[in-house]
């Protein structure tokens, strides 16, 4: 059986908080992407996980598709004698703030439960998840949401479904490493989702990922002359908004070079859950 993992942008993102525990109370609007990675799953009756290709750069056993099938796995020794072989089509940039690895943990946790027949629902799955990352409930759940807490207080929501140009510079940021710039801002007031959707979006993250890296800046700078653009999660991919796809394949036609990217239409349901048809 072959899943997506689709990608995620923040459409907006604001930090209201530090918490006692180092992680950070946001305000966020996820939307899914039509595009991502894809996951092939092979059921065995070894009980073992065996991934069939690697990230580079990733030990088995840090990639969260190995720990999202562990964590299964481990939930209930009754399933025990359940393995997978799994293979990952990565098309997603790694630490581009499209949510890549919390999405291929989702894709896996829900894929697995489906295939192993565990009959967890996806709010238990989401429970689990958290366990891995911030932001794989909200791959687990499918469905755009206003995130609140660290991400895993959800409202569900349906933002316009726009097409989006999606590009990333050529350098890697670490989530942990923006998170604990002393210059992030952390104080922003808590608003309400109707307060929110009505003001121009824009993304907490944003500064400080500019400062320290001026390929976003630059890249931002240039996205603007054409359309809405900001930074998705703590970067480095910026996106920018349109009304039709013809004219974000436009503007990406006529991007700098140095820069990777992709067109992707915004939408309501994860591809994962259209693919299991989960809410139909
Ligand atoms: C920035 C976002 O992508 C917005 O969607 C997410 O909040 C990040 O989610 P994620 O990549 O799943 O992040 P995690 O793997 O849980 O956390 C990575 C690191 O980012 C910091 N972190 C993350 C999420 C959060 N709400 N507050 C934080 O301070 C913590 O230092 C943590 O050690
Ligand atoms: N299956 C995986 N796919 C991608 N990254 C993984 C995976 N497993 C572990 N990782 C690690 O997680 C890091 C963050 O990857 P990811 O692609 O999720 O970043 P991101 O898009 O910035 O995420 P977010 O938007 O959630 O902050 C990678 O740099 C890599 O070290």
């Amino acid at each position: 059986m072959i899943l997506p993992s689709p990608a995620k942008l923040n459409l907006f993102l604001y930090i209201n908080a530090k918490r006692a525990d180092g992680y950070h109370e946001l305000q966020t609007l996820f939307q899914f992407l039509d595009f991502g990675d894809e996951i092939e799953f092979e059921l065995t009756n070894t009980g073992e996980i065996e991934l069939l290709n690697q990230i580079d750069g990733v030990p088995t056993e840090q990639n969260l598709i190995y720990k999202a099938a562990k964590l299964l796995q481990n939930h209930t020794a009754y399933h025990s004698s359940f393995g997978a072989k799994i293979k990952l089509t990565k098309r997603l940039p790694m630490g581009g703030g499209v949510g890549g690895g919390s999405s291929n943990a989702a894709t896996v946790l829900v894929g697995l439960n489906h295939l192993w027949k565990m009959g967890l629902s996806l709010s238990e799955l989401a429970q689990l998840g958290l366990t891995l990352g911030a932001d794989v409930p909200i791959f687990v759940q499918g469905r755009s949401a206003f995130a609140e807490g660290v991400g895993e207080k959800l409202t569900f929501c349906e933002p316009k479904e726009k097409w989006y140009l999606v590009l990333k510079p050529e350098v890697h940021i670490s989530t942990a490493v923006v998170f604990n710039d002393p210059n992030l801002p952390r104080n922003t007031p808590k608003l309400s989702l109707d307060q929110l959707l009505s003001r121009k979006w824009g993304n907490d993250c944003e500064k400080v990922v500019k400062d320290h890296y001026s390929e976003v800046e630059d890249l931002i700078q240039w996205l603007v002359q054409y359309a809405p653009a900001r930074l998705t999660g703590t970067g480095a991919c910026v996106f920018a908004e349109f009304d039709n796809k013809e004219e974000a394949q436009n503007v990406f036609s006529l991007k700098p070079s140095g820069v990777s990217g992709f067109v992707a239409q915004g939408c309501n349901i994860s591809s994962l859950h259209q693919t299991l048809h989960l809410f139909s």
